[in-house]
């Protein structure tokens, strides 16, 4: 199976990109190649697609549900109540919304974290994309929720070995303020021995940081150091409320930091240290967070606010240019998860997008990654391509409609029961 994309720009170059059996098999001027689809690519740009590296895709359910508060009181007083009534076939829905947003914005690649695996696993499968799924773990410290989340996370790690090569099982524990000690070193533990990642929240809020400081006489990056979890396995979402010490701690052990700008920015979690997580030599790569607190999974969005932040908080304008931005957006994201993609390149996995250079936006055309972070919007993007299939192009992605029509609905059916007091979620 061959796709050749003719004559895109590259670079500030004009090439011809030849796709065979998911993976770029050629790349430069005027290949003269037969292909079995060809894919005009005259006034458009060729860049790899993003790599979104935290987010809650069924959360798209909950777009624009509780705004303008708190993460706390936004959590326990509006989105867990909502969430209660959750079941497999909303999650998918929401999921499948997700990667409708994520593949119009040039999205092939998230990390999730969220309820109901089976649902999210099931719209990533249909929609083409490739995602690192989190089995969401929370107990609250109550042991008998412990023992039952770890036999689901048992029997999802047996069951995700039936998906495809494009879905990474992760181990979610959610936060250290919801996952007892004990159950944090069994994660530790179960990572080790089957070779798993594993994504969490942490020192997301300054108030997160004082309790574990007042609980455990740690900050939490200490915390999960004395409990095991830090390694190169290790991706931490947030990491906005870190000392020098706590960087120099993620450094150390090849921890990497998925920034989520808008929605500490929305919630007012807090400023995150790009100039002191580039002093450690932390990773740093991007990530949305759910629909509820963004309320975009646009990554152009999260590319510009991660560079308008990281400068204002340290008064300095060059830090986390454009093209630093874009890196973050792509192969960082990949690196995090151990994927090869993420990089226009031979060999490499054919994920890449076509951005339609005749916009406004994209006009004059002084310098390509500048118009990329500082100007553009998902809306550019005209087609999408993961592992060498066609999700979309010309800006049609089959099945558009009925998604849009049954995730409404779902989310407005899911509001009316969250208004009249809902049941638990497990
Ligand atoms: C265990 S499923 C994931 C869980 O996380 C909640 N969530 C969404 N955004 C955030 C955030 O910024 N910090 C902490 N938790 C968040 C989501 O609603 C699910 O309940
Ligand atoms: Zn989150």
């Amino acid at each position: 199976m061959t796709i050749m994309i003719k004559n895109a720009r590259l670079g500030d170059a004009a090439a011809d990109v030849l796709i065979r059996d998911g993976r770029f098999d050629s790349i430069g001027p005027e290949a003269d190649v037969a292909a079995d689809t060809v894919v005009d690519g005259s006034g458009k740009a060729i860049l790899p697609s993003f790599h979104n590296t935290h987010t809650h895709a069924a959360m798209t359910l909950l777009r624009g549900y509780a705004d303008d508060m708190e993460l706390h009181t936004w959590l326990s007083e509006h989105i867990w109540p909502f969430e209660a009534g959750l079941t497999e076939e909303d999650v998918y829905w929401g999921a499948r919304l997700a990667c409708l947003e994520m593949i119009r914005s040039g999205t092939t690649f998230f990390t999730d974290m969220y309820w109901h695996w089976r649902g999210t696993a099931r719209a990533v499968e249909e929609m083409g994309l490739r995602a690192a799924l989190s089995a969401a773990f929370f107990d609250f410290s109550d042991p008998g929720r412990a023992e039952a989340m770890k036999r689901q996370v048992m029997e999802l790690h047996a069951e995700s070995g039936s998906f495809s090569g494009r879905i990474q099982f992760v181990l979610g524990p959610h936060a250290i303020y919801t996952v007892s000690a004990a159950s944090l070193r069994w994660i530790a533990e179960y990572a080790a021995e089957h070779g798993l990642r594993i994504h969490m929240h942490l020192s997301e809020t300054r108030k997160e940081v004082e309790d574990c400081q007042t609980e455990h006489g740690l900050r939490p990056v200490e915390y999960l150091h004395s409990l095991g979890l830090l390694g190169r396995h290790l991706s931490l979402a947030h990491a906005v409320w870190l000392g020098e010490a706590e960087m120099e701690l993620l450094a150390a052990h090849g921890v990497q930091v998925a920034h989520c700008p808008v929605s500490n920015m929305k919630l007012c979690s807090g400023r995150f240290d790009m100039a002191g997580m580039r002093r450690h030599g932390v990773p740093v790569a991007l990530g949305t967070d759910g629909c509820a607190s963004n309320n975009s999974l646009d990554m152009f969005g999260e590319m510009k606010a991660a560079s308008l932040l990281a400068k204002i908080t340290s008064m300095n304008p060059s830090l986390f240019p454009a093209r630093e931005a874009l890196d973050a957006a792509t192969v960082a994201g990949a690196h995090m998860f151990g994927l090869e993609s993420g990089r226009i390149a031979v060999g490499a996995p054919a994920d890449c997008v076509l951005v339609d250079l005749n916009r406004p936006c994209m006009t004059p055309d002084h310098h390509l990654e500048s118009n990329l972070v500082y100007s553009a919007t998902g809306a550019c993007v005209d087609t999408v391509i993961c592992g060498g299939r066609i999700l979309m192009q010309g800006g049609v992605v089959d099945g558009e409609e009925e998604i849009l029509a049954r995730a409404g609905e779902t989310a407005a059916r899911l509001a009316a029961a969250a208004r009249s007091g809902g049941g638990a979620c497990s």
